[in-house]
């Protein structure tokens, strides 16, 4: 079973209650009628006022049962909605995470809108009909007892109008999947341009992308309208319908008083009855928009959550030290079949820096990220101290290693918030990394220092403030291995040297250190450059024994510096370089 479906089980008690709740408040439906009944078959033949009196106080204190019951109907099924969203919020939001790990171009936060749409559902008037549905056959079965005929026409009447919900179904199920499906992707697109607004207005790309834009959008309306035009004409044959056999039965029941086999009081409770019985049916064709969007928003959430199963927490390992290796690796970018990066062997001492160069898709950046088990191998290994990336629990793991991507994006929340990775904020350790990253003045620089709330990613700030701060929180808490992608892309000369230093230090601190860099300043730093071409590694020795193969193809990606390699800053090289081409 789904954790969706275990969840709905689990509110299965409060699915009880309301059926339970349904009964009673169904039985005291037959009172309107039955109410009639007796004013008529009674109270008008005997003329007693004092039995009119009794009848009326007990219909009020019925009525009044049924308003009460009515609410807390409702108040179950709110609370019911509520529970289902709180106990499974947090696996969707995780399963959502992962799903945009495994989809980096497609991240998107639809699972929350159709929890929503699934909430609204449970709390709203459209599921009582389906509580009331299973009654139907009661209100039958009393019209039944007035007169074999009336039960009849009810049926009739009753098949006319499931017949008609089926067909309802049958006719706007397809279209209404399709329309949601364009409705989420029209929404997808918009949230990404909004996203690029800068770049869209800045080169007047903007009615290009509108028009993707409008396209989709319209066509969901058009379906959505198509779907609607057949559900309109359904809902309005069917309420149309209802209204008329009400009338009808009145007439039924007029010529079974000709006739003598029925009271005028059976004729007017009957004809209630008849409403009553249609109703559920009636606000079923209504309601089943809202029922059919549920059932979509149900379908996706399912597939989601089956796609990305809950993964249970492995047997914690002891703290990592930073030994790192990789063994025959093959991977490719989540979704991709060819592999970009193809038989990578690479082993790393604890402490030990090593800097990566290539051309531009070489595949450097995907190395960084399987090395942190962000993307999966396809083939191979990749253990830290032995043990494969992918067994580690991440929130056991992430807080002893650091990342800085390419892309750096900071969270809604203080400088301190973002450096202290969202955790309870250790002021020490906060500046200890700012310090670190040698972003500390610049950061007291900063309006309110390191309180200065930072909102839509950091977007006040410039990107090389951005990179520091972002350097800053990669290195909080003293990870044992840290993976730098570019942190010198939007750096000037201070910045530089500061990131020099940093190196520097890291290394007094024996963290493990991946470093993707074109800087010639970096470079001669790193006790091994590994050189990428075409996602193989073409060269992995220290510094000053690149050889003239491995500087060309570094040469040939701009690394104008490697080309001038002096030895490295540490004054030795190390006995294990394996030069390979
Ligand atoms: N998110 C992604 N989805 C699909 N393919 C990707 C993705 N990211 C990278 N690739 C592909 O993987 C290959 C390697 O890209 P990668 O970013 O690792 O190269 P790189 O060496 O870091 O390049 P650069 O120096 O330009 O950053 C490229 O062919 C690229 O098209």
């Amino acid at each position: 079973m789904s954790d969706l479906g275990k969840v709905l089980r689990y509110c299965r008690r409060s699915f009880l209650y309301v059926g339970l709740f349904s009964m009673f408040i169904n039985l005291l439906m037959l009172v309107p009628p039955l109410y009639m009944l007796q004013v008529y078959d009674r109270v008008i033949t005997t003329r007693s006022e004092e039995t009119l009196l009794m009848l009326t106080l007990v219909v009020v204190f019925l009525f009044l049962v049924m308003g009460g019951l009515e609410l807390m109907r409702s108040r179950i099924l709110v609370r019911v909605g509520n529970k289902l969203d709180v106990l499974i919020s947090p696996r969707l939001y995780s399963a959502m995470f992962q799903r945009s790990l495994m989809m980096p171009g497609k991240p998107s936060a639809q699972p929350l809108n159709d929890l929503t749409t699934m909430r609204q559902f449970l709390s709203g008037n459209g599921l009582f009909a389906f509580f009331d549905a299973p009654w139907v056959p009661v209100y039958i079965a009393v019209l039944a007892l007035f007169h074999p005929l009336f039960g009849l026409f009810a049926v009739i009447a009753g098949v006319i109008l499931g017949v008609i919900a089926l067909i309802n179904e049958w006719m706007t199920r397809a279209l209404l999947s399709e329309a949601n499906g364009q409705h989420v992707a029209a929404q997808d697109l918009a949230n990404s341009n909004l996203r690029n607004a800068e770049v869209l207005h800045a080169m007047g790309m903007l009615q290009g992308i509108q028009g993707r834009w409008t396209a989709r959008h319209r066509e969901y309306l058009v379906l959505q309208s198509r779907a609607s035009d057949r559900a309109g004409l359904l809902t309005n044959t069917s309420k149309v319908l209802r209204l008329m056999f009400q009338s009808l039965i009145l007439g039924l029941g007029a010529w079974l008083v000709l006739a003598g086999d029925i009271t005028p009081g059976m004729m007017i409770a009957g004809s209630i009855l008849m409403g009553r019985a249609l109703a559920p049916i009636d606000q079923m064709i209504n309601g089943w928009k809202s029922y059919s969007g549920a059932r979509t928003a149900r379908g996706r959430l399912e597939e989601l959550l089956n796609t990305i199963p809950a993964k249970p927490a492995g047997m914690p390992l002891p703290q990592p030290r930073g030994a790192l290796t990789l063994e025959g690796v093959n991977a490719a970018p989540p979704g991709e079949r060819l592999p970009t990066l193809h038989d990578i062997n690479l082993k790393l001492a604890k402490g030990e820096q090593i800097a990566i160069v290539g051309p531009s898709a070489a595949g450097k950046s995907t190395l960084a990220r399987v090395v942190l088990g962000i993307w999966p191998t396809q083939l191979g290994h990749v253990r830290l101290d032995g043990a494969d990336i992918g067994q580690w629990d991440r929130t056991a793991l992430g807080p002893h290693l650091g990342y800085l991507p390419q892309d750096i994006e900071l969270f809604d929340g203080t400088v301190a918030d973002n450096i202290a990775r969202f955790q309870e904020v250790d002021a020490n350790a906060v500046v200890e990394a700012a310090l670190l990253a040698g972003v500390h003045s610049m950061i007291l620089r900063l309006p309110e220092g390191y309180d200065t709330w930072l909102s839509h990613g950091g977007a006040s700030l410039s990107a090389g403030q951005r990179q520091r701060i972002g350097l800053a929180r990669a290195l909080y808490g003293s990870p044992v291995m840290v993976v730098l992608d570019e942190p010198d892309a939007n750096l000037d000369e201070n910045g530089e040297s500061a990131l020099a230093e940093c190196l520097l230090q890291l290394r007094q601190h024996h963290t493990t250190t991946l470093i993707i860099t074109h800087r010639q300043h970096l470079l001669q730093q790193v006790d091994r450059i590994l050189v990428l071409r075409d996602g193989r590694v073409a060269s992995l020795a220290p510094p000053e024994r690149l050889s003239a193969v491995a500087r060309r193809t570094a040469a040939g990606n701009s690394v104008s510096g490697v080309t001038t390699l002096r030895p490295s800053a540490r004054g030795h090289s190390k006995s294990h370089e394996e030069p390979k081409s």
